[in-house]
């Protein structure tokens, strides 16, 4: 069964989905039967491309390692470039919207607006940018529903690691009471290489490279990113709604190798964690840097991994560990929903 894809923003997590797909195309197609078709592609600065019939991948990603540009991708007819984000989604023949472009903590833009153009365009999103979920989810929730299409935002905590749809599928039946996590894999990296000896920004530099910092790296050592992410659980995990401004939030950029080697001696480790508490159908969440003894399994989680513990009323605690950012990791985690929205299509069809 074919399925259509337009990629809004195209950088690391983009170009990690489109480098699956093109050495995943034929186990996806025997396993799944689901063949990807990527129609569109819009970015800011490396162009625009359409083909109703599908663009090639693998000459879209040699282009862009070759130019930097998509505007250098061959013509060949029925070929549109130029685009603009707004006119992918509305005058594509794409099913299903990739929005990928940099999330944005203050205002959720222009994220927001682009789920909002594809559900009225009766397109399904699939996003992995923390924006229109931490600010919007209620609202597009409906406005996806409405319009019948699906909103899968599974990468926007934990990347590939399924810290959403693994306790609302597998602990079903379970109230989800406290949740404890370390959530940003940057953070988390420099945390490591600073007990390491490496200096602050020479660790951040390295999370830059190897693509799991924000466009603003502020949002990963400042805490913003983290705190978005503990919006997200409350909201879809405990159903109680929360805003960003309700989650005290300080980052770990105050912290240095000395701190570390300190709290070493202490037999202690820092982290980064969000801590989320439901206490009579209220909730309470923060994002701090703490000293944790080197003995609690969350102080052993390092580089850009991440963890996140359930604390649940009828199962007990519940400890997820994966990956927290990556390329490849993050990129999957849209090929996760990707697979989910067309069973769930087979299974309507089905009837
Ligand atoms: N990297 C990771 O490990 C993870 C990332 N995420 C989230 O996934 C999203 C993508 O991340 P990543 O790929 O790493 O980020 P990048 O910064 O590498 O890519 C974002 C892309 O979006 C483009 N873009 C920005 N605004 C627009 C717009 N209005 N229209 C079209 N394109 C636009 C940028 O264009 P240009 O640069 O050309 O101007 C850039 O190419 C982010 O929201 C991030 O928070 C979530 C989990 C993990
Ligand atoms: N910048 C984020 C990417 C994933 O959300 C991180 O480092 O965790």
């Amino acid at each position: 069964m074919g399925h259509n894809i337009a990629f809004i923003g195209f950088g690391g997590v983009g170009q990690g989905l489109a480098n699956i797909l093109l050495h995943q195309k034929d186990k996806l197609i025997q396993q799944e039967d689901l063949d990807v078709k990527v129609v569109a592609i819009s970015d800011m600065m490396k162009g625009s491309l359409y083909h109703p019939d599908g663009l090639d991948v693998n000459l879209v990603l040699e282009t862009l390692h070759s130019t930097g540009s998509l505007n250098d991708y061959p013509d060949r007819r029925g070929l549109v470039k130029g685009l603009d984000s707004v006119e992918t989604i509305r005058q594509t023949n794409a099913d299903t919207i990739m929005e990928v472009t940099f999330t944005d903590v203050k205002t959720g833009q222009p994220a927001i607006h682009h789920c909002e153009t594809a559900f009225q365009a009766g397109k399904n999103v699939i996003t992995t940018n923390k924006g229109p979920i931490a600010l919007k989810y209620r609202e597009l929730k409906k406005l996806a529903e409405q319009n019948g299409v699906f909103f899968g935002f599974e990468g926007t905590v934990m990347s590939g690691t399924p810290a959403l749809r693994m306790p609302l599928s597998s602990l079903a039946g379970n109230e989800i009471t406290e949740i404890t996590g370390i959530l940003n894999g940057t953070s988390n990296y420099i945390l490591t290489k600073m007990e390491e000896g490496l200096a602050f920004y020479d660790a951040l530099q390295e999370a830059k490279d190897n693509g799991f910092a924000e466009a603003d790296p502020t949002n990963d050592i400042e805490g913003f990113d983290v705190r978005y992410k503990a919006v997200i659980l409350t909201n879809y995990l405990m159903d109680v709604p929360i805003d960003v401004q309700d989650v005290p939030c300080e980052g770990i950029s105050h912290l240095t190798p000395e701190d570390m080697k300190e709290a070493q001696k202490q037999g202690e480790r820092w982290k980064l964690l969000a801590t989320i508490k439901k206490e009579n159908g209220h909730v309470t969440a923060s994002v701090e840097p703490k000293r944790i003894p080197v003995s609690d399994p969350l102080a052993s989680v390092s580089s850009a991994t991440n963890a996140i513990l359930y604390q649940c009323d009828l199962a007990g605690p519940i400890t997820l560990t994966g990956a927290g950012a990556g390329i490849t990791e993050t990129g999957y985690s849209l090929l996760i929903d990707l697979i989910h929205i067309h069973r769930k299509k087979k299974t309507v069809n089905a009837y």
